[in-house]
């Protein structure tokens, strides 16, 4: 197989005799301008990384699952390298140092995002939180997320959101006695609920919460997919017209379905508000409050009704898959240690009891379920390269030059699994996290699960709180064991979000003293 027609299946593109000879012709003018550009620049002191072929340089080696493939370059060219990815440059951080230098040291220069046109095109543009480069739009949603949906105090008012949606999945669970449950799946149907009721008040129930969750969730997950596929515009900005494998095109599918039911909600809010019939939406609702934002007038950066729809899809995509993939691994690492499933459900029987339930109000006593939470994000941190930063400008990093605009990949994974930081890392051990001095605020670049600096994750407090709590009724309600003659596996699938790569399927068995509880 020559490098092309390798390169070519990487990428999923069917290609006749014709489109490859044009593939070539336009490669080969490409690959000519960049290197004149290169050459009146003179050559910077780039990283060291593994040798390309002439125009697509290192794409036809990449790996699907890029965490484990970075971390294995970065055994070899160490932890700053470069891969040269079409007419991209990539570059890999994963050391501790050189994250800091990143994200603290140079933290406005790097908090700029390279945006994929796939994400351009999910997310309005890129008028979103995660997408926007770093500026006064960005602040402003920012703050408009942060200080509204989800702050401290926003989230102790709607706890009784999660209680409810917390009980109904345990009431649905309880009423399917040895059934197997799709563990990820119903975390993913009540977070959805979760944020979705926080969002506009609505929540499916009965038939409609299984079939619009499961139809939400297959989408959210083809997003996801979506934007963690290699694609060939990213690589050659030139050819992005051309959407060689269609990925824009797809997502461009994707879109409205979300769209329409964003459209719905809004206008069903605006009717409530034209109507005046303010006892019919709750004040809480974060889409009430950001259609009253939009009209407000004489303010600097305003916000529009397209950063109002990319908002609601940060919180639907972002919110949702995330928290639902970390709770699936961390259950079942718990699962696959039985010592660490005795010692948390102890915990939870002493601080709960078994004639109770659990209430949030719980958790700061439950210091070992806490350590739970890390040490699973520890080793499988669900946003394993962050989300990829680019430099507004070109700066120096451990010794080597970072190009202006480069796609900078911190692989959190590696640095997390590091054995020079971690005894024994492929382990499974909360205990390392009991008093310990970690913590999620991205202050410590032995571990930082939700990324450090200006463009930290924006919904850590919510995060830990649904963690947490479904973790900790999931755990004190049932004993839960594999079907019959099963193994459990925690093989990873990357994506943009990581995944458990079969989902965990487990058999709950109810533990409390009463029915009633259930
Ligand atoms: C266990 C769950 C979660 C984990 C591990 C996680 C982790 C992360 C990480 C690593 C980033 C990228 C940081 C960077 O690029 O440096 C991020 C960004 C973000 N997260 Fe989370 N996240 C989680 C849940 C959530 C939730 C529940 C929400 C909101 C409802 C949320 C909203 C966001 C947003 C809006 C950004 C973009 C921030 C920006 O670019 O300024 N995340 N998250």
């Amino acid at each position: 197989m020559t490098p092309l027609t390798n390169f070519l299946e990487n990428f999923h593109i069917d290609a006749s005799a014709s489109t490859i000879a044009t593939l070539l012709a336009l490669f080969a003018i490409i690959w000519y301008a960049w290197r004149r550009a290169e050459s009146k620049k003179g050559s910077p002191s780039l990283p060291p990384g593994p040798r390309g072929l002439p125009l697509i340089g290192n794409l036809a080696s990449l790996d699907p699952d890029l965490h484990t493939y970075f971390a294995g370059l970065a055994r070899t060219y160490g932890p700053i390298l470069k891969l040269q990815l079409g007419h991209k440059l990539g570059i890999i951080v994963s050391s501790p140092n050189l994250a800091r230098e990143v994200l603290k040291d140079h933290d406005i220069t790097f908090a700029n995002r390279d945006v994929p046109d796939v994400a351009r095109t999910a997310a309005y543009g890129g008028s979103d939180i995660a997408w926007s480069p770093y500026g006064p739009e960005w602040r402003m949603l920012r703050k408009v997320c942060v200080l509204k949906m989800l702050s401290n105090s926003t989230l102790d008012s709607v706890y009784e959101l999660r209680r409810r949606e917390v009980r109904n999945i345990i009431a649905y669970i309880y009423s399917k006695p040895g059934s197997p449950i799709n563990v990820g799946e119903q975390t993913f149907l009540t977070i959805l609920n979760v944020v979705t009721s926080m969002l506009w008040g609505e929540t499916a129930q009965g038939e409609e919460r299984g079939s619009l969750g499961a139809e939400f969730r297959r989408r959210v997950a083809d997003m996801t997919e979506l934007l963690a596929a290699p694609n060939i515009s990213d690589f050659f900005p030139a050819l992005a017209r051309f959407d060689l494998q269609g990925l824009v095109k797809k997502m461009r599918g994707l879109v409205p379905k979300f769209d329409q039911i964003f459209d719905r909600m809004i206008e069903k809010q605006l009717s409530i508000d034209a109507l005046g019939d303010r006892a019919g939406a709750s004040s809480k609702d974060f889409l009430q409050f950001l259609l009253k934002v939009k009209d407000e007038e004489d303010v600097k950066t305003p916000l529009t009704m397209t950063h109002i729809k990319a908002l609601l899809m940060d919180m639907v995509v972002g919110g949702t898959d995330t928290s639902s993939n970390a709770i699936e691994f961390a259950f079942a690492e718990v699962m696959n240690n039985p010592e660490v499933m005795r010692k948390a459900q102890d915990e939870l029987d002493r601080v709960v009891g078994k004639d109770s339930i659990v209430e949030e109000a719980h958790i700061h006593k439950l210091p070992y379920l806490h350590a739970i939470m890390k040490e699973s994000l520890r080793l499988h941190p669900v946003l394993p390269l962050l989300i990829p930063h680019c430099p507004s400008e070109t700066c120096t990093v451990g010794g080597f030059s970072v190009p202006k605009g480069a796609r900078v990949f911190i692989n959190v994974w590696a640095v997390h699994r590091d054995p020079s930081i971690w005894e024994n890392p492929l382990e499974f051990k909360p205990e390392r996290f009991l008093n310990s001095k970690f913590d999620y605020s991205g202050s410590d670049f032995n571990y930082f699960p939700f990324g450090s600096g200006r463009r930290i994750c924006a919904g850590i407090a919510m995060a830990e709180r649904m963690f947490l709590y479904f973790l900790a009724t999931f755990l004190h309600s049932f004993d839960w064991k594999l079907p019959e003659g099963q193994k459990m596996d925690l093989t990873e699938k990357f994506g943009i979000v990581l995944k458990m790569k079969n989902p965990l399927v487990a058999i709950p068995t109810p533990r409390l003293s009463n029915p009633a509880l259930y």
